[in-house]
């Protein structure tokens, strides 16, 4: 499991592509109109470093579509980002912008950099030259950055100045997830999780009735792993397992969310809860006889290979591309509610998109507004795609993700048709 073949993710982004477009009836034509990112700018950031010396990274923004609207998405600093990754995630916003009816299209940033090698100076430096690089391809109505893995508040807030130096333009809608005393809401950092949670609970209660006592084991105890087991934990179900970077731990009666993450924060990471029965690796974690499961890390941990001996019975994916094309449809064959990621993790750029219009409205929204209505689009979106999924389509012969990913690249197609794209 690692970051490491990300020109996989771009076939799986294009294998899923592909499957809808047949789906929808449409032509080869169509697919390729979709496939192909609009623009992808590569950026060469020197930065120097405190030891004297200048270090050159490499970054990239994927503009991937933007007939619904100016391009949104993530900025991601890894040491494993590629170009071909930063592609694939941008194709993955336009179908996540698309099917949450947001006014977007699809966009994605990477760094290819290992931010906790960095000191703080170091990392201003390179958001700043991030920015310094595609700031004539962003702005509030052209493309709306935002934080992905390893990129927080802090470092919006550097790159919103940045655009202000760099454009005499003080426009607080540049760049989301911002912090609260720059436009933000305290609702963007809980918002992911917060949002994967609400997906669960809804779909928890078409498929048992409710999400109390369901067993939910988590990958990843991040942004989005941890507000998810938050979230999961206060609606009633039990938190049987989480794990991290450096592996998990599981306990039957269900470990408390707050009490961990005091834990990872003290010492680095979720396996020195004590309190734990036992500590598990990431490769058990994903194999858990649970009710749900969250994979909430990283892409391509659940494959062909170890389909077979997945035991839960529903996944939600926190993550972007977790599971592979080929164990979506192995593990919805058997039965497996796959809530796509598309779906299940767009709790963070719905919450984008209210930070956005306050910020041109001029700061109107409270935080009650804003989680409500975040809660209110969650619950929304995953019933339309149930029941989508059941009335238009076949679930056992189609999968959730099928259902998600045909209303989403309709509305694409036809907004491309409108315009005269297509
Ligand atoms: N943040 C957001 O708003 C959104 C995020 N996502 C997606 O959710 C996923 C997680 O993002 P986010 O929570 O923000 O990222 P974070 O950087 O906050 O957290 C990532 C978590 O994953 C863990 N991790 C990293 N590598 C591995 C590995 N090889 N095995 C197991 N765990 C690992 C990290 O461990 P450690 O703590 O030890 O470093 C950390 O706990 C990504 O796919 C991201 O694209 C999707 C939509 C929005
Ligand atoms: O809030 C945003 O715009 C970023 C969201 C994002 O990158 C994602 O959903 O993967």
């Amino acid at each position: 499991m690692s970051f490491t073949d990300s020109r996989r993710l771009l076939v799986e982004a294009e294998k899923i592509l592909r499957r809808a477009v047949e789906l929808l009836g449409y032509s080869e034509d169509v697919y390729n109109a979709l496939r192909f990112p609009e623009r992808v700018i590569q950026v060469k950031i020197p930065v120097r470093m405190d030891d004297g010396r200048v270090k050159v990274f490499i970054g990239w923004r994927s503009q991937h579509n933007s007939a619904l609207g100016p391009y949104k998405g993530g900025i991601r600093f890894h040491p494993a980002v590629t170009m071909e990754e930063v592609i694939a995630l941008s194709m993955m916003m336009t179908w996540k912008n698309a099917l949450a009816e947001l006014p977007y299209g699809g966009g994605k940033g990477g760094v290819k950099v290992d931010p906790h090698a960095l000191s703080k100076r170091e990392l201003e430096e390179l958001s700043r030259g991030y920015i310094r690089g595609i700031y004539k391809y962003i702005g509030p109505d052209a493309d709306i950055p935002a934080p992905d893995v390893y990129t927080n508040p802090q470092i919006m807030a550097w790159m919103m100045d940045e655009y202000y130096r760099l454009t005499g333009e003080n426009k607080l809608g540049v760049i989301t997830g911002k912090p609260k005393l720059l436009g933000g809401f305290e609702t963007r950092i809980i918002a992911t999780g917060f949002g994967v949670a609400i997906a669960a609970r809804e779909t928890a209660k078409k498929m048992w009735g409710g999400i109390e006592g369901r067993t939910v084991a988590i990958q990843g105890y991040g942004n989005v792993g941890y507000y998810a087991a938050k979230f999961l934990h206060e609606m009633g179900a039990t938190v049987v397992a989480v794990s991290d970077s450096r592996g998990g731990i599981y306990s039957s009666k269900g470990l408390n969310p707050d009490e961990v993450k005091q834990v990872k924060s003290k010492t680095g990471s979720v396996i020195n809860y004590e309190k734990a029965e036992k500590r598990i690796t990431n490769e058990e974690l994903l194999e858990l006889d649970v009710d749900i499961l969250i994979p909430a890390a990283i892409e391509d941990v659940i494959t062909e290979e170890n389909a077979p001996r997945i035991k839960a019975k529903l996944i939600v994916e926190g993550a972007n591309g977790p599971v592979t094309a080929a164990a979506d449809e192995y593990l919805s064959q058997r039965g497996v509610v796959i809530v796509p990621d598309i779906l299940a993790n767009a709790g963070g750029v719905i919450m984008s998109h209210i930070e956005w219009v306050d910020n041109r409205i001029g700061g109107w929204i409270s935080e009650e507004e804003a989680r409500r209505r975040l809660e209110e689009k969650m619950v929304r979106s995953t019933l339309a795609v149930w029941e989508f999924w059941h009335s238009e389509l076949e679930p056992g012969k189609h999968s959730m993700r099928d259902a998600a990913y045909s209303l989403a690249v309709k509305r694409v197609v036809e907004a491309m048709q409108l315009r005269g794209l297509l």
